[in-house]
């Protein structure tokens, strides 16, 4: 078996440590391709763990300070006794085991997920991590709460900012760590105890002052005061009512967003912290700052599915079961903190409890497959202690402390939820686990200065942007690593492990007072270098630099370091923007040797394009000539046979001309067409003769048919007679026309009339209109009449004279007929009636129905619209219903 070991306590450099923590991850993402990869992944600190409690004294500057010297992050793990049930469903498959008490060695059982990968070489199927300390599950609440909680309440009682949260899978032992369950107090109860009796004696129990934003304290006035005394008050009490009641119901919440269960608690079964007085000795409590007094308040809080929720409002939308969330802020510093918490002043463990008891009853529990009273958020706890200076100007700037222990949500397995809500719970869970896990791992990679550094998620989720502070320079924090060593839940805790393997190699920021004792070093240097003597006071020194406390110092001695400061400030900026020229200078090389390469490639690749194209075309343009080449010497071949052709042809026509002339040569024989001509001669001779003739002819009867024409003029009297009956008739076109437009104005008029008669306006006058119509009408046609009869005269008059005409000349005109024929009249009776100029105009006034119509009567004008409304009116006797707009609707 291939052991890749190191020695738990050794000190490994940077990239051999992150190759540690890497190794097993990145092997098992197929990241790293080994042939034989070793059986046992290493995961260790690096470090000893145990002397790295030990607070370290000597400060380096910070930022370029050496690591190994900082303190490392304090990562516990606690390691939870199999149930019995879990015993007889075969969980117990030795997969953890702890080698020392920083060792732990796990081995993935056969079902496990690890151990299919493992088989197929793609990653170990052992692996070892190193922590600060492991407790196996033998370990009892005190023995654990004694290792870790209890010195962090010390350093809190003296100033400093401290935070424990636990991380595991779920059913792990989180809460159990934490709050503890039955007579088994957890972390809490007991900080609690230890911390109130420290505080014997030196409570600040007045309420006037009280903690705001994430370092702010706020004086209070009387009615504040007195509300903060009905908020505290009330929460007590409804804790003494319900342990009164002792009910262990279940009640429904509605958080907002879903409803979740809450569950009587384990708490439920403690009415008072109970814990064995060995547990809390008062180590540590004789070291409080003199003469001054402690004020300790409370806060407790949720993250449900990325949403927080005060769990100590008791207002009244609370208690009508809608939650109301609390928003996230950032003070001027850009220290985020909860805003609207509520903060209760306790006054003893007992009160605390109770409110911790309270709080509890709000928070979000469910059953899960794993866990019959599984939290379903993370729950964050807080104790502010207020420093107050009894003779201090009141509003004088106090200190403040804080611890904050966070019981962080368990991490799950997704698919092991199907409901939907608890599946949405599980993926918050772990993507805020998941942005914490790349917190750590950004931070650890700031850590390491040779690198450049890495952005901190820290807004990517509500729990780190809380616990932001802890983990830059704010204060301190610690880890509680949760495990069971079910073989079920293999692969979560090796994940759960890898991750802490990461924290395990987290420094603490610096903190505040390493950034007072930097000022201090920094005077000193100041002083050493002038080789004066110095106006800080060694002890003073001394005592600042434990104290951390730089209102300590004299007003000279503060100026003196801010002017260091500010050329410290200006030294590092110069140094910043000397170092920012390089690289930027280097990016631009580096820019420009790659775009060089670029062009060069680019170069090249023209080139050879360039090349083949070329090639291309040329093979392109040989097999263009040689199919030319072809082409056209087909062309010429087939040009020549054509020549050859031809001009065999040619030949052959000339032997062929020669020959005939040899045969038409011998006879001499011309008489043939010369006769020919000769008769062609005559008839054109006789045609002309034939043509003088009837050009004679014609002249002749041109000159007759002129005199003819002169006899035929027709005498002056008679012309007038026609002339007069022609104005008359061009009159009586004009009174038809004029007729004819009246009928249509008349019939618009109609139509007019019709729409005004629908309206009941204008029918009387529409009549008179009609009747005046027809009257005219009537008129005309007389008129019509008399000029058809004088017409008629006047041609019996004519025809008369005309044959009178013929008599005395004894000669009968043919053309007299052709005209009449030519006018399409009948020889006789038709023509005489009408002048064979007129009769166009009454065919087209007054169209014939028939074609044998002889005249254009007023029954043949009927046929127009305007004449059958003449007719209509003819016919029907005025006033007559017909005429009603009804009756001619129905016409037009
Ligand atoms: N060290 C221990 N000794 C005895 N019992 C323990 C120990 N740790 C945990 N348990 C028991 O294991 C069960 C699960 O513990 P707990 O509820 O604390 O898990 P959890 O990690 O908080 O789970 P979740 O994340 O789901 O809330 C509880 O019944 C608890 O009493």
């Amino acid at each position: 078996m291939a052991l890749s070991l190191s020695s738990p306590y050794g000190c490994p450099s940077d990239e051999e440590e992150d190759m540690a923590v890497l190794e097993s991850t990145a092997a098992e993402h197929g990241c790293l391709t080994r042939p034989r990869l070793p059986e046992l992944s290493v995961i260790s600190p690096g470090l000893d763990a145990r002397s790295s409690v030990v607070a370290q004294k000597t400060v380096k500057k910070p930022g370029i300070c050496d690591e190994g010297n900082m303190e490392r992050v304090n990562v516990f793990l606690r390691i939870r006794p199999l149930t019995d049930t879990e015993r007889e469903q075969g969980e117990e498959q030795g997969c953890v085991t702890v080698q020392d008490d920083a060792t732990l060695l796990l081995k993935a059982p056969k079902e496990s997920q690890n151990s299919k990968t493992a088989e197929k070489g793609v990653t170990q199927s052992i692996h070892k991590f190193s922590f600060s300390k492991i407790f196996g599950p033998e370990t009892s609440q005190r023995q654990f709460y004694d290792a870790t909680l209890k010195v962090m309440i010390n350093d809190v009682l003296k100033g400093e900012n401290r935070l424990l949260y636990t991380y595991g899978v779920t059913n792990s032992g989180k809460t159990y760590t934490i709050q503890g369950s039955g007579q088994e107090a957890g972390l809490l109860p007991r900080a609690l105890v230890s911390l109130f009796r420290k505080l014997q004696g030196r409570l600040y129990s007045a309420m006037d002052l009280k903690p705001a934003m994430s370092q702010d304290v706020r004086q209070l006035d009387s009615s504040e005061v007195k509300m903060e005394e009905i908020r505290r008050n009330s929460l007590l009490k409804e804790d003494e009512n319900l342990t009164s009641r002792r009910a262990g119901t279940t009640t429904i919440w509605d958080s907002g967003i879903g409803s979740t269960t809450q569950i009587t608690t384990q708490l439920e079964d403690t009415d008072s912290v109970c814990l064995d007085p060995d547990s809390l000795s008062l180590s540590g409590g004789d070291s409080l700052e003199e003469g001054v007094q402690f004020s300790i308040w409370v806060s407790f809080f949720e993250i449900y599915n990325e949403f927080l929720y005060d769990l100590l409002d008791a207002s009244p939308s609370l208690q009508s079961r809608k939650r109301i969330t609390l928003r996230l802020s950032d003070d001027k510093q850009g220290n985020p903190y909860v805003k609207d918490l509520t903060w209760i002043q306790v006054r003893s463990a007992e009160e605390a409890w109770k409110i911790l008891k309270a709080g509890r009853r709000n928070q979000s529990f469910a059953s899960t497959h794993l866990n019959q009273n599984s939290s379903r958020s993370h729950s964050i706890f807080s104790i502010r202690v207020l420093h107050v200076h009894p003779d201090a100007v009141p509003g004088q700037a106090l200190h403040i402390s804080e611890l904050t222990v966070c019981d962080l949500a368990g991490s799950e397995r997704c698919k092991e939820q199907r409901i939907g809500e608890r599946m949405k719970e599980a993926t918050n869970i772990n993507t805020s686990l998941m942005t914490l896990g790349r917190c750590i791992t950004a931070l650890r990679h700031n850590q390491n200065k040779s690198r450049p550094p890495q952005v901190v998620p820290f807004r990517d989720s509500k729990l780190t942007r809380v616990l932001q502070g802890f983990f830059c320079g704010r204060g301190t924090s610690c880890m509680v690593v949760n495990i069971n060593p079910c073989a079920s839940t293999y692969d979560e805790t090796l994940q759960v492990l890898k991750f802490s393997a990461i924290a395990t190699q987290l420094v603490h920021g610096p903190s505040t007072k390493s950034r007072v004792a930097y000022i201090l070093s920094m005077l000193r240097e100041q002083t050493a270098n002038r080789n004066e003597s110095t106006v800080i006071q060694e002890e003073e020194e001394e005592s600042d630099v434990e104290d951390g406390d730089t209102t300590m110092l004299n007003t000279e001695t503060l100026l003196q370091a801010i002017n260091i400061l500010k050329r410290e400030v200006l030294r590092q900026r110069a140094e910043k923007e000397a170092l920012e020229a390089n690289v930027r200078e280097q990016v631009v090389s580096e820019m420009m040797e790659v775009i060089n390469n670029m062009q060069e490639g680019f170069k090249e690749t023209l080139e050879t394009e360039k090349g083949l194209i070329e090639e291309l075309y040329e093979n392109k343009i040989a097999c263009l000539q040689k199919h030319l080449k072809k082409f056209y010497s087909q062309e010429l071949e087939e040009r020549d046979q054509e020549i050859e052709a031809l001009s065999a042809a040619l030949k052959e026509q000339k032997k062929e001309a020669e020959a005939q002339v040899s045969v038409s040569e011998p006879s001499g024989d011309s008489e043939g067409p010369r006769r020919s001509q000769r008769l062609g001669s005559i008839e054109v001779c006789r045609l002309q003769a034939e043509l003088e003739q009837c050009r004679t002819e014609l002249f002749a009867k041109t000159q007759e048919l002129m005199k003819l024409k002169v006899k035929f003029e027709v005498p002056g009297g008679a012309g007038a007679v026609t002339g007069a009956a022609d104005r008359k008739l061009q009159g009586c076109q004009k009174n038809l026309r004029q007729l004819r437009l009246d009928l249509q104005r008349l019939g618009e008029e109609l139509q007019s009339g019709e729409r005004a008669c629908c309206r009941n306006t204008g029918g009387e006058r529409l009549r008179h209109t009609l009747m005046a119509a027809d009257d005219t009408l009537v008129k005309q046609n007389q008129i019509l009449t008399e000029l058809q009869n004088s017409l008629m005269l006047v041609k019996a008059e004519l025809r008369r004279k005309a044959e009178t005409q013929a008599l005395s000349t004894g000669f009968t005109t043919p053309t007299t007929l052709g005209f009449c024929k030519k006018r399409g009249c009948t020889p006789a009776g038709d023509a005489e009636n009408f002048p064979p100029q007129k009769r166009p105009f009454f065919q087209t006034l007054f169209p014939p129905r028939t074609p044998t119509t002889r005249y254009c009567t007023r029954a043949a004008a009927s046929c127009t619209p305007y004449s059958r409304i003449l007719r209509s009116r003819q016919q029907t006797p005025p006033h007559s219903p017909v005429l009603t707009p009804r009756g001619l609707r129905g016409k037009h």
